[in-house]
């Protein structure tokens, strides 16, 4: 079997690493008000995400890690603070990212290419342009040939694949991602993960995704950050010192299994964090 080798991120990954920050989130807070109250669910958090970055965020269920993501997408307004891409505050949902979560949640009667193309309608892009892209982001997830399929004959890596061409139609700068591997079998969900890794490198963006799975998110990751418990604070951060591209048998790297053990070490005593 094959070893990676193991090394210091690179001066050309530190020099794609060391930029401005594209995303600066500082001192955002979220309180929920419901009927029944207010519900803290984010103290005030501050941290900056630089361009090309792919930023893991795990924690305990409900410590907020989806009330993040869906504040960094401008689809829920923070209770103060404030969130930057490139220094235009966000304040509604922007065109500088795209969305994958858990579930597909593909429209069962438009074919994959007609999800696909979904954003560019919203937005009212021009369609020839956007097509080009929308087959050569096809090619690049292995969804050539199924582009008149519908989502009910596709599997469910399949059907993610295509959420993700979908996201990253409108080519946006940030790609957030909610367990986006969660449903999926344990193989699949291994070789999405070269996979993202692999559509990441070819496409450049900035990536934050959300796990529950410490040795997904070492192996995605140039930083995992780890969360507390609800409200949610970050616990530490931890930059990831393998090389790329990472294959699975980096898994058995000693410098993989101590960043994971370390990690999980936050969890330790019935979820509760350090
Ligand atoms: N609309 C809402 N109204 C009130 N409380 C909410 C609302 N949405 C989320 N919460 C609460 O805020 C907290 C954080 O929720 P969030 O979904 O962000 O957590 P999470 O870390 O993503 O959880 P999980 O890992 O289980 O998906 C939870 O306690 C949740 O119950």
């Amino acid at each position: 079997m094959a070893q990676p080798q193991l090394k210091l991120v690179g001066e050309a990954e530190t020099q794609r690493l060391s930029g401005a920050p594209l995303i600066r989130i500082d001192g955002v807070s979220k309180t929920y008000r419901s009927r029944d109250g207010e519900v803290p669910s984010l103290h005030p958090i501050s941290f900056d995400v630089r361009p090309g970055e792919f930023l893991v965020v795990v924690g305990p269920s409900g410590c907020g890690k989806s009330t993040l993501l869906k504040m960094l997408a401008g689809l829920l307004p923070v209770t103060s603070g404030t969130i930057s891409i490139e220094g235009d505050v966000v304040t509604e949902p922007h065109d500088d990212t795209g969305i994958v979560f858990q579930s597909p949640t593909l429209l069962a009667w438009r074919s994959v290419l007609r999800n696909i193309m979904l954003p560019v309608e919203i937005r009212r892009l021009p369609r020839e342009r956007y097509l080009e892209r929308a087959h050569k982001l096809i090619g690049m997830t292995g969804l050539t040939g199924f582009e008149n399929k519908y989502p009910w004959q596709l599997s469910g890596g399949m059907q993610q694949r295509a959420a993700l061409c979908r996201a990253l139609v409108h080519d946006p700068k940030i790609l957030l991602m909610d367990e986006p591997f969660g449903a999926l079998d344990a193989m699949t969900r291994e070789r999405m993960n070269v996979e993202l890794q692999r559509i990441q490198f070819e496409t450049g963006k900035t990536v934050i995704l959300i796990t529950h799975s410490i040795p997904e998110a070492v192996f995605l990751a140039d930083r995992v950050m780890v969360m507390s418990e609800r409200p949610g604070t970050i616990a530490a951060t931890y930059e990831v010192p393998l090389e790329r591209p990472r294959t699975l048998d980096v898994m058995g790297d000693p410098v993989f299994i101590q960043l994971t053990q370390t990690i999980r070490k936050h969890f330790a005593a019935q979820g509760h964090l350090d």
